[in-house]
C-alpha cells in the first residue's frame, strides 16, 4: 500500500515513524504533500520519502490512500482534490466537516470515483456504541465534555473554568484545533446541532479528557478517556494518531470488529 499525507507536523511526524522506520504497517509512506518546505526536505531525508509543495504532482503518484494531517482549512481546499484523483482518503480534521453540504459532496465524489473515506475515531472511542444505537432510530441525546491543560488549549488560566458550552457546530467553528472530537461524534451519533459539547480548562490536568454520555432506547453509555498529549503538538493525544495508524493497519483486513 502507497501512503501519501498532507502535513509535515505532529501527526505526519509520528505516521513516518511507525509506518516508514518502525514498519508498523504493510505500506510505506512514499510522499508526503505540505507549505513548510524547512519541515517537509527535514521529514523527507530522515524517513526517505519524497517532499511536495505541489498537490497535483502529489496526485499523480501512484498513491493507494491519502492521509490528511494539516488544518481545517487545509482540509477545506484539498479534500475534494483526492478524492477526485480516485484516492482513498483518512481524514483527522475532521472539523471541516461541519459544513455537512461540503461532507455530502466529497461523500458524492467518493461514491462516483470508488473510494472509500475513514473518519478514524481519533482521541476517542464509544462511536461503535452510538452507531449501533442509532441504526433502529433510537439515539435520543449525545453530549461530550472535554477537559484539557492551558497549554493544550493554547491559552492562560490559574483556576478550572468552564469556557464553552454549546452544539459540535459552535465548538468545532471556535475551537477548530481542539475538539475535532465533537465533530466526530456528531457524525456518528445526533447530528452537528443536538450534540452538546462542553470545554473546561484545568490548570491541574495534564492528560486531554474527554467524556462521552449518550441516551436512548440501548440503554445508557458513560464513557471517558484520559489522552496522553503528543509531545510536539499537546492539543493533540497520541490516541488521534494512533487511530490513524489503526486505520491504515485494518483498511484491508477480511476481518471487522464493531459494527
Ligand atoms: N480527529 C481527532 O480526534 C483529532 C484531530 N486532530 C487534528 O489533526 C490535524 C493534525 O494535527 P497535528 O499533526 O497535531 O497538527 P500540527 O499543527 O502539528 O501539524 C499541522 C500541519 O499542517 C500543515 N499545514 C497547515 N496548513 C496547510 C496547508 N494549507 N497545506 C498543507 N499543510 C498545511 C502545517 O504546516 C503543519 O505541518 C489538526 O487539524 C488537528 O486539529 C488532532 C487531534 C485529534
Ligand atoms: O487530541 C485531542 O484530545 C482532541 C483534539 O485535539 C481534537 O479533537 O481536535
Amino acid at each position: 500500500m502507497n501512503i501519501g499525507i498532507i502535513g509535515t507536523g505532529n501527526i505526519a511526524t509520528y505516521l513516518l515513524e511507525q509506518v516508514n522506520s518502525n514498519k508498523m504497517t504493510n505500506g510505506r509512506i512514499i510522499a508526503i504533500f505540505g507549505r513548510n518546505q524547512q519541515a517537509g526536505h527535514r521529514l523527507s531525508e530522515q524517513f526517505e520519502t519524497d517532499f511536495y509543495t505541489d498537490l497535483q504532482t502529489f496526485l499523480k503518484l501512484p498513491l493507494d490512500i491519502v492521509v490528511e494531517a494539516a488544518t481545517v482549512e487545509a482540509a477545506a481546499l484539498h479534500l475534494k482534490e483526492v478524492v477526485i484523483h480516485k484516492k482513498d482518503l483518512v481524514v483527522s480534521s475532521i472539523g471541516v466537516f461541519r459544513d455537512t453540504d461540503f461532507l455530502e459532496e466529497v461523500k458524492t465524489l467518493a461514491e462516483s470515483a470508488g473510494t472509500h473515506i475513514f473518519l478514524p475515531s481519533g482521541a476517542i472511542g464509544g462511536l461503535d456504541v452510538l452507531q449501533s444505537a442509532k441504526a433502529a432510530g433510537g439515539l435520543e441525546r449525545v453530549q461530550i465534555t472535554t477537559r484539557k491543560s492551558p497549554a493544550s488549549l493554547g491559552m492562560e488560566a490559574d483556576e478550572e473554568k468552564v469556557i464553552f458550552e454549546g452544539t459540535a457546530y459552535e465548538a468545532v467553528e471556535q475551537f477548530p484545533k481542539n475538539v475535532n472530537v465533537a465533530m466526530t461524534l456528531a457524525l456518528a451519533g445526533v447530528g452537528v446541532e443536538k450534540t452538546k459539547v462542553r470545554i473546561i480548562v484545568d490548570p491541574d490536568i495534564e492528560r486531554n479528557t474527554h467524556s462521552i454520555e449518550a441516551e436512548g432506547d440501548f440503554g445508557k453509555l458513560h464513557l471517558q478517556v484520559e489522552n496522553n498529549p503528543m509531545p510536539s503538538n499537546p492539543k493533540t493525544s497520541l490516541l488521534a494518531a494512533l487511530s490513524i495508524l489503526a486505520v491504515l493497519q485494518n483498511k484491508d483486513g477480511a476481518l471487522r470488529i464493531g459494527n
